[in-house]
């Protein structure tokens, strides 16, 4: 039997609404402001939908373009002018910079109070620690996604997560972690890799390479959270066209997992929704507000 999608779309949608709840019994208006250095067109895409759905969300949105030849200086100056703003709750700076551009260096600028993205050092050890902090956006996604396909409790759940990112794998596997997951960080240097997915209960492709996990890396009935989103030709299409697909190899692993996440419309949609989610946290945090319960269900 082919395995229940999970609609990341849908789920994200769920989260956003909790959010503009939220967002309404607040006593003011958090604010997110979003940096894009450069002309990239999927960032610019990416950036649009944050915008747009931060301010569908009842909050307020800033945004700030600087040239694709901006240098680290003009960069950094811009992030400690928001990091300056009390107005501003979150500070997001969309990745990839133009090369030549350190994002790293860029990143570690954010005052750890405002990183919604939760990529700064302070909260990457947050994490590591167990401590309360903000969390990357997209892991947090995979959790919620995995939640909602087997359940609250994913303790025991093995969890294998495959690549070892900064911005995914590293944090997913942390994350899964916390949930009492018993969890396995695959990589390019694992040996017989298929063999390790398939011990997973719990599968998360996060390793850029359209397609490359098949059904033979897949337990049956195991839960598959595809991080990947690429770009490949599509001629079937017509020429010149392209289709977005995921890490895992979607009709073959659809015939053996029992829930699997499509692309698009799986983890993807969760990054943003999950930003939302940091931005009133980062709020209620910088003003002393409490959460409101609808973001701690
Ligand atoms: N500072 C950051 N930069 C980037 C992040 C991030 O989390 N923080 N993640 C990605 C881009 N990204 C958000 O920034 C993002 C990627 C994909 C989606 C999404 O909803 N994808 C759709 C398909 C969209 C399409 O048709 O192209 C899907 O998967 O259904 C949202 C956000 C890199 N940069």
């Amino acid at each position: 039997m082919a395995a229940s999608r999970i609609d990341g779309k849908a789920i994200a949608a769920d989260v956003r609404v909790n959010v503009a709840s939220a967002v309404k019994a607040l006593p003011s208006q958090p604010t997110l402001a979003v940096i894009l250095v450069g002309e990239d067109p999927a960032s610019q895409v990416y950036v649009n939908s944050k915008i747009k759905q931060t301010e569908e969300c009842g909050m307020r949105s800033l945004h700030r373009v600087l040239p694709a030849n901006a240098t680290q200086a003009e960069v950094e100056a811009e992030i400690a002018a928001l990091n300056a703003d009390d107005e501003v709750d979150g500070i997001l700076l969309q990745l990839p910079l133009p090369k030549g551009l350190d994002s790293d260096a860029a990143i570690e600028k954010i005052s750890p109070d405002k990183d919604v993205d939760g990529l700064t050092e302070a909260s990457a050890g947050r994490l590591v620690l167990g401590k309360l902090g903000l969390r990357p956006c997209t892991p947090s996604g995979c959790v919620i996604l995995a939640k909602r396909a087997l359940g609250d409790d994913l303790s025991g759940k093995h969890v294998v997560v495959v690549g070892r990112s900064i911005l995914v794998g590293k944090p997913a596997a942390l994350l899964f972690l916390a949930e009492n997951c018993t969890v396995t960080i695959a990589h390019s240097r694992t040996k017989d890799l298929a063999a390790v997915c398939r011990e997973a209960d719990i599968l998360v492709p996060a390793v850029g390479r359209p397609q490359m996990l098949t059904g033979e890396y897949v337990k049956a009935g195991a839960t598959v959270i595809d991080v990947g989103i690429n770009r490949i030709d599509a001629p079937e299409r017509g020429e010149g066209k392209s289709r977005l697909v995921g890490d895992a190899e979607f009709s073959s692993c659809e015939n053996i997992a029992g829930h699997i996440t499509p692309v698009p419309g799986g983890v993807g949609p969760m990054t943003i929704a999950c930003l939302l989610q940091n931005t009133v946290l980062a709020a209620c945090a910088r003003r002393g507000w409490s959460v409101p319960d609808i973001l701690n269900a």
